[in-house]
């Protein structure tokens, strides 16, 4: 980030900071991912970076504090105002694209931890921050390889805090788990021939079949989640479809049609049933329907909220300690939560905004000034916590 030579009068300066974060194109389908600091490593021509703060006993397992550098596109023309300006209204709202997802929460961890340091503190356990690319895309570039790779076994992580969503109310929320990702392709192969004419077989026939299949389970589903008191989307599967291919002329019966889906299902679903569902719609939908997958996520490792899990035990405790009441909620999408979960170790999602609504991926993007910095106080209190965990039996 270039500092700049002057900043607004009495604008508090890690806000200042956040705006230059965000004024950064980090933004896909070519991110600009800059003069990034290569300060670990790099893996697949691609950078993750990581900042250790090292702790009083670097032997225990160590907090990881991630957050992912890249964001979605834009459609300028929708926007009040330029995505990449963060522009900041009379109220102190600041419109960018990333201000929810996720550069507050980059921003928040550094200064809360600049702030933690200037203060004096030392802490028990090491904290690495860890700035990752690519999560918009699927963190294939990222996250995926990078829990692979040796370099990230030796960071001893115990613990993780990453991305959440923002509460439009007073609470908080907070995510244990998240959905599995299923992107498939269904491929329908029919008979072709003369438009004028009745074909058996036909590939739109098997097209139609798919089609009601998903989108009647996708009724069931919403009216699952509607008529539930306590269910979040976290908690139902979605179905959408989101491609159809086709066709090659209007009298023209084609030999084959695609139509593609985006499911989400949670983590308590069994997923060998749920493919054999899958399976099952293909069949009766007529000869040769065969499917593809695009994702196929399988792990559904779930991070413990058992008051008696220690890591649990000293987030809740801090946030109580705040007077913050907290939300817990499966993520209805999928971060780079799912890969640390998929190794082993605890992942909380948490973006701490209240008080605002949901706009990630969205338009007009915003989060306010107010907001952003109770956050930061928020993280001097969490990080602390988490690091003085206390050694369990299997630590050194
Ligand atoms: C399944 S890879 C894509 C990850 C993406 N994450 C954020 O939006 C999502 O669609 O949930
Ligand atoms: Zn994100
Ligand atoms: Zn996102």
């Amino acid at each position: 980030i270039t500092r700049k030579d002057s900043y607004p009068e009495g604008e508090d300066p890690s806000v200042s900071l956040f705006r230059d974060y965000l004024r950064l194109k980090t933004v896909h389908p070519d991110p600009d991912y800059g003069e990034t600091p290569l300060l670990y490593t790099e893996i697949n021509n691609t950078f993750v970076t990581i900042v250790t703060w090292e702790g009083m006993n670097p032997a225990l397992k160590s907090i990881l504090l991630n957050s992912h550098t890249d964001v979605v596109p834009v459609f300028q023309e929708q926007w009040k105002y330029d995505a990449f300006s963060a522009f900041k209204d009379a109220e102190g709202n600041i419109y960018a694209r990333g201000s929810q997802d996720m550069k507050c929460v980059t921003i928040q961890y550094i200064q809360a931890v600049r702030r933690l340091k200037v203060a004096g503190q030392k802490l028990m356990r090491t904290v690495h921050l860890m700035f990752v690319p690519d999560e918009e895309v699927g963190g294939h570039k990222g996250m995926e390889t990078f829990v692979k790779h040796p370099e990230f076994q030796k960071l001893n992580i115990g613990f993780a805090l990453d991305e959440g969503l923002a509460n439009p109310g007073e609470a908080f929320t907070v995510f244990y788990g998240e959905r599995n990702p299923w992107w498939i392709t269904v491929h329908c192969p029919g008979s072709p021939g003369h438009g004028s004419r009745f074909v058996e077989n036909t590939a739109a026939e098997k097209l139609r079949h798919v089609i009601n299949s998903f989108l009647d389970f996708r009724e069931k589903e919403k009216h699952r989640l509607n008529t539930s008191e306590c269910f979040t989307l976290g908690d139902v599967t979605t179905v959408n479809m989101t491609m159809v291919k086709g066709g090659v002329a209007y009298n023209v019966i084609p030999a084959e049609m695609d139509v593609s889906f985006d499911l989400r299902i949670p983590p308590t679903v069994n997923l060998q049933e749920f493919e054999s569902q899958i399976k099952q719609w293909c069949k009766e939908a007529g000869d040769d329907v065969t499917y593809q997958f695009a994702q196929k996520h399988m792990n559904q490792s779930v991070t413990s909220i058992d008051e008696n899990d220690p890591w649990w035990k000293a987030f809740s405790a801090a946030c109580r300690a705040m007077n913050i009441t907290l939300e817990k909620e499966i993520f209805p999408a999928a971060t780079d939560s799912r890969f640390i979960r998929a190794i082993g170790v605890p992942a909380i999602g948490f973006s701490p905004m209240n008080r605002t609504p949901i706009l990630l991926h969205d338009h007009n993007e915003y989060l306010n000034e107010q907001v952003f910095l109770k956050g930061i106080s928020m993280y001097e209190r969490l990080i602390p916590a988490l690091a003085s965990v206390a050694a369990f039996p299997d630590e050194a």
